[in-house]
């Protein structure tokens, strides 16, 4: 198999008033290999996160397929697939309502963890290297998701989407409420994760500086179609759609105003 996430044919559409329907994705299709990072780039409302959703199974296309090890993903949380679950996580844009605010981080942190096969000592130095990488202080481990900043919360998200091994990770602007040094971490430890375990990333992400920097392919989606996709180099270098040249002309004129 060289696939590691198969998207076939997925088209969505949100029922609106009067028995309406609007299509939000028109009929996908692209792979991700293991070890590779594919960035989902396009316009605010172009079907992002849309897409996000249905990539890690939390709701269904309207029609086509997701496969992630050949399993629909919509289907991860059956019984027979549990063992897959940890293995395909999220990093959502919002850490307020992805952490269960009553939770603690130990208890976030062992949830990952419990298929792996890992005595208890190697669980506990993942966990604390993990939280080490991101810079959240041991005592951490005690204390309540709720009583933690919201910079905090999102690297506690980040955290809990690597420390159970994950084969893929699907990051939604999941850097992008951090100051500069916490992402510079955050992107540091992905790519270090990445080098030590073969992760695969669908990096969804509107600046295209950090694309550049993470992504080995690109996805260009401008109303909920591909418009362009390739090697992140080839892109960037010589963008076939005016979709894509926007964006990139957009970010350079964002770092010149900074
Ligand atoms: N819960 C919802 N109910 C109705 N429409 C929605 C809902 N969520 C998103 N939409 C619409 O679906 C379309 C795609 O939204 P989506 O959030 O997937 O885009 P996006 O590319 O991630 O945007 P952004 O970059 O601003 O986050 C938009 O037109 C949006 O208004």
């Amino acid at each position: 198999m060289t696939e590691l996430l198969a998207v076939q044919n997925v088209s969505f559409s949100r029922s609106g008033g009067r028995g309406n329907t609007r299509p939000i994705l028109k009929g996908l299709n692209f792979e991700v290999k293991p070890g590779e990072t594919v960035a989902i780039v396009g316009q605010s409302g172009t079907g992002k996160t849309t897409l996000a959703h249905i990539l890690a199974g939390l709701m269904p296309p309207t029609s086509g397929s997701v496969r992630y090890k050949g399993v629909e993903t919509q289907h991860l949380a059956h019984r027979q697939n549990r063992s897959l679950r940890p293995d395909l996580q999220m990093i959502f844009q919002d850490p307020y309502s992805s952490l269960d605010p009553r939770q603690t981080v130990s208890a976030i942190m062992d949830e990952p963890l419990w298929a792996r096969a890992l005595d208890d000592g190697q669980k506990q130095k993942r966990v604390s290297d993990m939280l080490h990488a991101l810079a959240l202080p041991p005592e951490s481990l005690g204390r309540r998701a709720h009583e933690f900043s919201g910079g905090q919360r999102q690297r506690i998200a980040i955290a809990r989407a690597l420390v159970g091994y994950p084969s893929l990770v699907i990051a939604d602007e999941a850097v992008s409420a951090l100051d500069a040094s916490a992402q510079a971490r955050v992107l540091n430890l992905l790519l270090e994760q990445q080098q030590q375990t073969g992760l695969s990333l669908v990096f969804i992400s509107h600046d295209m500086a950090v694309v550049q920097h993470m992504a080995h392919r690109v996805i260009v989606l401008a109303d909920g179609a591909i418009v362009e996709e390739g090697p992140t180099g080839q892109v960037f270098a010589n963008p076939r759609s005016a979709h894509t040249a926007a964006l990139i002309q957009k970010d350079l004129w964002k770092d010149t105003n900074v």
